[in-house]
């Protein structure tokens, strides 16, 4: 079998069309623009670029962009006022901290001083604990996108049975929760897991979220899955730095039924479901309906 190749560039630009129509209507209706923050601690040079990425595409969604750089040696107390000034500015929608922080910086308890109407990220303690009890949050973009190129290929994904590698806050722990709420039997595996490999053959749904390139051989892909590539690592190959995933594609693609690549897979979904989190907060932000398709 050679697997269809899900192509999360394109859903992505569908879904950022689609983002930049309500903002138009925002806009002509009501006079109300969202606002995305975006704070970035330290000078991590692939951090640039993707914040960089983030505000080109906010801009192009109509909505505004406000950029925040801080030095390395940033106090906590002054992230924290900065976060405080945030979440007080009205035309703040959406604040987004770059992880990971320096680490003289305590990423949870500035994670924790957002306004969790504006934590786009979805990483806030009581946005955790809304989406673990089935309740309306803020959810995180990265397991947001993967399910919405899920639902897309698959129509229900009730019954199936998912296997989610890694087990961080931001990544696997969020994306188990939304494949439970829609009804999939969710195993997590991690580091410690026994016969890894085992576990993922059992996957209709395998989801790789590991930080390891290529770790996941195509033997390790049930006939016909569905794999999903969460992993963005730069490699040294033939002379050049690359860009591969969590999973050995070309193998996996052999066996999967559907299969994301790296680049243009999970990667444009997160910035896609940023933009829609922002206008969904927004929305929440001034009493106006939210969208529908752009939340879990
Ligand atoms: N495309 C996108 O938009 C995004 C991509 N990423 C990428 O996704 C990947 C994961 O990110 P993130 O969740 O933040 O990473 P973390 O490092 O926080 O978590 C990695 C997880 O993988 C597990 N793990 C590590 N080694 C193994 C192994 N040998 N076997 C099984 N499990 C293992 C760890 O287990 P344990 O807990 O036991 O240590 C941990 O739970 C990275 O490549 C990152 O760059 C991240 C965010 C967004
Ligand atoms: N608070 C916070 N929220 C995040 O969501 C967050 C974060 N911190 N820290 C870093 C990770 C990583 N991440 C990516 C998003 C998009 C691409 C992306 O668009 N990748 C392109 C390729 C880009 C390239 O060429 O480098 C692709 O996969 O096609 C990658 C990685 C979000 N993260």
């Amino acid at each position: 079998m050679t697997a269809k190749i899900i192509d999360g560039k394109a859903f992505a630009a569908r879904v950022r069309a689609e983002v930049a129509g309500h903002v138009a209507r925002l806009k002509a209706d009501h006079g109300i623009t969202p606002g995305l923050a975006v704070v970035l601690v330290g000078e991590d040079p692939a951090s640039e670029v993707y914040v960089r990425s983030k505000g080109k595409s906010t801009v192009e969604a109509g909505m505004n962009s406000y950029e925040h750089k801080l030095d390395a040696a940033t106090s906590e107390a002054d992230l924290l006022a900065l976060i405080g000034k945030l979440n007080a500015d009205p035309a703040v929608h959406g604040i987004l901290v770059q992880l990971p922080l320096p680490k003289h910086l305590d990423s949870d308890l500035v994670i924790n001083a957002i306004d969790p109407a504006k934590d786009v990220d979805g990483f806030h303690i009581s946005n955790v604990g809304l989406l673990g009890t089935g309740q309306k949050s803020m959810v995180p973009c990265t397991p947001l996108g993967c399910l919405m190129m899920l639902r897309d290929h698959h129509g229900s994904l009730a019954g199936m049975d998912a296997v989610v590698v890694g087990r961080s806050n931001i990544v696997g722990k969020p994306m188990a929760q939304l494949l439970l709420g829609d009804s999939c039997t969710v195993t997590i595996a991690h580091s410690r897991t026994k016969d890894l490999g085992e576990v993922c053959r059992r996957a209709d749904i395998l989801v790789a979220a590991v930080g390891r390139p290529e770790m996941i051989p195509g033997d390790w892909v049930k006939p016909g899955a569905t794999v999903i590539d969460v992993g963005i690592n730069r490699i040294e190959r033939g002379g050049k730095t690359v860009l591969v995933g969590d999973v050995d594609f070309a193998g996996a693609a052999k066996v999967a039924g559907a299969i994301t690549p790296v680049p243009g897979g999970v990667g444009p979904m997160t910035i896609a479901c940023l933009l829609a989190n922002t206008l969904t907060a927004c929305c929440r932000a001034n009493g106006l309906p939210e969208p529908e398709g752009l939340t879990a």
